[in-house]
């Protein structure tokens, strides 16, 4: 349906223009009514997730609450409210919203519970890079993401522990790289250890070194492989409760044992990682605390691609040279681009550019088709749908919502960019009465500005 062939390409350059400071404000959201009543999360992130599910940054216990609710997002107009498909949906002054704009106390109710959202007085000065900006091997143009990179920045040059969160595909892993290379201990090691594999016996032999058995004497224990450098712990949440005390034992005291027992000094930063909230797995004790507290020192949110679609130029051309690829990019490619969610983050984008790179070749040039293809599993072994990948945990009601919310997303994005916002030119391809195709159009975030001829509107 979209031309891809390109009429202009993009560049863009980094670290173009003088430094800037901006303040950036703690938020709070409080459960003011129904059975979390007193629950409350101030932050200065830019996302906050609400809902049943655990990894949810507000964690409700209100069982007519979907497990992926809703999401709030500071922008520079407010906090901007998203719901994500939830079966009892969400309800602002009594009226069912999908995407609203709040004011500072304004209230919102979910299933029983009523959320307050207020705008803190407290406010830090962080000062970012004007235009766009790179942290090791991370870009970004986002102001979001300017402040994530100036955090970063200033954290690589203390020697603190850190904990970075963020979903899947937001570049945990190289922002931890990026910090090796700004600390001091950048010309030491830098070593990962993916934690959803560290089973209890593999943890005395790989993680902490000693208690070797014979065949094993050579090879060290990644703690002390890591000496003088960097130990990145990807996942940390999902390191077995019994191993916890042991690993903060490390931590604390900065000695493992031995070959001959005897305790032997580390010094070893640790970066650890996880897209779950760790701080709820506390609560719920499936985290130790007193481990939490070591690790997040230091605490950096990397925010979904979804909230800071500035971002996504400046990424695909940088993904595009990584990738080697003569492949040019549209105006219209990254306007369709810019209208999909992207579940999978900076990953899916680098996958749906790979992906491109070779239908291109191929001579087969839709993008919807393979945006709709895109889905594999991270591992990239076994091929699933877009809907499959995202759905298969949640309750039928739910799941079916959702891919409703995102066939119709990418739907809209494509119908009014190819008719270049012209509604006329839309209704006679969606064959949609012009009411419904002008509710649709406004559900799914379309910029009502860039709206042609559409006449005829009982607005
Ligand atoms: N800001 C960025 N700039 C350039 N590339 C990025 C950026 N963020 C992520 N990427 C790309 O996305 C891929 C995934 O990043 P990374 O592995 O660091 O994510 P992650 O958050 O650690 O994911 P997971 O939690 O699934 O392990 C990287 O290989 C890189 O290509």
């Amino acid at each position: 349906m979209i031309d891809d062939r390109a009429e202009s390409t993009l560049t863009v350059q980094v670290g173009d223009s003088p430094p800037t400071r901006i303040q950036v404000r703690d938020w709070t959201v409080e459960v003011n009514s129904g059975p979390d009543k007193g629950k409350k999360v101030t932050t200065q992130d830019a996302l906050l997730r609400v809902g049943s599910d655990p990894a949810s940054d507000l964690v409700l216990s209100d069982q007519t609450v979907s497990r992926r609710h809703l999401e709030l997002e500071r922008s520079s107009q407010g906090i901007l409210l998203r719901d994500l498909g939830s079966r009892n949906g969400t309800f602002l002054d009594g009226h069912r919203v999908i995407q609203v704009l709040l004011q500072h106390g304004d209230k919102v109710q979910l299933g029983k519970t009523k959320l307050v959202i207020k705008q803190e007085s407290r406010a830090t000065e962080v000062e970012v890079s004007g235009g766009a900006d790179a942290f090791g091997s991370l870009v970004g143009t986002a102001e979001k993401t300017r402040v994530v990179f100036a955090q970063l920045r200033g954290i690589a040059r203390e020697d603190m522990n850190l904990l970075l969160e963020g979903e899947t595909g937001t570049g945990k892993e190289l922002a931890a790289r990026a910090v090796h290379q700004h600390s001091m201990r950048r010309h030491g090691p830098f070593k990962v250890v993916d934690c959803n594999l560290i089973t209890e016996e593999k943890a005395e032999r790989e993680l902490f070194g000693g208690l070797r058995a014979d065949e094993d004497k050579g090879a060290k224990g990644v703690f002390e492989a890591s000496q003088g450098g960097t130990l990145f712990l990807d996942e940390v949440g999902e390191l077995p409760l019994s191993l916890q005390p042991k690993l903060l034992r490390v931590l604390e005291s900065r000695e493992v044992p031995s070959l001959t027992g005897a305790p032997m000094p580390v010094d070893v930063r640790v970066i650890a990682s996880t897209h779950r909230n760790l701080e709820e797995d506390v609560r719920q004790g499936r985290f130790r605390a007193d481990l939490y507290f070591r690790l997040a020192v230091a605490r950096v949110r990397l925010p979904p691609l979804r909230t800071r679609r500035e971002d996504i130029p400046v990424l695909a051309q940088s993904l595009l040279r990584g990738i080697k690829s003569s492949f040019e990019l549209t105006p219209q490619t990254l306007a369709l681009f810019e209208g999909y969610d992207w579940p999978g983050n900076v990953r899916e984008l680098r996958n749906v550019l790979e992906r491109g790179a070779l239908m291109q070749e191929t001579g087969n040039s839709s993008w919807l088709d393979f945006m709709a293809q895109n889905q594999r599993r991270p591992d990239g072994e076994q091929p699933t749908t877009s809907v499959a990948a995202l759905v298969t945990n949640m309750p039928y009601h739910e799941a079916k919502d959702r891919v409703v919310a995102d066939f119709e997303r990418l739907y809209f994005a494509e119908v009014m960019r190819e008719s270049n916002f012209d509604m006329k030119k839309a209704e006679q391809h969606t064959g949609l009465s012009m009411q419904s195709l002008y509710r649709l159009v406004k559900k799914n975030g379309l910029r009502l500005k860039d709206l042609k001829n559409a006449e005829g509107l009982d607005k």
